[in-house]
């Protein structure tokens, strides 16, 4: 049986974070877990790049450029959608959330989900920084992880050539 499984060693690697200014109260909050984990777990200041964007729903459009650009090892995407008093959110979590996941399957490199998508501010406050904890900075957790895993095929696969 052969596990495989991906460890939190940022040492060397380029990391996009697309993080969007709606609400940034919050995102801020996301955006400065996600940048305190990754530097914690070896990522280099100067490696990591902050892409903003005015809204969720930019956020999938300017991380298909960034994958594009082939200048990263992984993208992170943050943004802070809260429910109002219109359907407006609800089209954009399901544009936002499917853009994502979309450009990362068509993506030789880590894409991951941190946008918050909350009933209410308190729901968001409770998960930038607080009792939930910060999304922002779990998502950066699991891109490294997910960089690491995704190298561990790509040696593979040249070693199949
Ligand atoms: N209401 C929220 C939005 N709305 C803006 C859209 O994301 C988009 O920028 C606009 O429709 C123009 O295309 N964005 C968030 O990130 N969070 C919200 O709560
Ligand atoms: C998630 C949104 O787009 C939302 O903030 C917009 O608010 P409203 O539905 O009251 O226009």
């Amino acid at each position: 049986m052969t596990i495989y499984e991906g460890n939190y060693n940022g040492q060397g690697k380029k990391i996009a974070i697309v993080t969007s200014r709606f609400n940034e109260f919050i995102t801020a909050r996301l955006l400065s877990g996600a940048e305190d984990m990754l530097i914690r777990h070896g990522v280099a200041r100067e490696n990591i790049d902050v892409i903003w964007v005015p809204g969720a729903f930019e956020i999938p459009f300017i991380t298909k450029r960034a994958v594009n650009s082939q200048k990263y090892d992984g993208v992170l995407t943050l943004g802070t959608v809260i429910r109002g008093a219109t359907t407006h959110y609800d089209y954009v979590c399901n544009e936002v959330s499917k853009g994502v996941a979309q450009v990362g399957m068509n993506s030789n490199i880590p894409v991951l989900f941190g946008v918050l998508t909350t009933e209410s501010i308190e729901q968001a406050v409770e998960r930038a920084g607080t009792k939930a904890g910060n999304k922002g900075a779990e998502t950066a957790l699991g891109l490294l992880e997910m960089i690491s895993l995704n190298e561990q095929f790509q040696i593979e696969s040249i070693g199949m050539n």
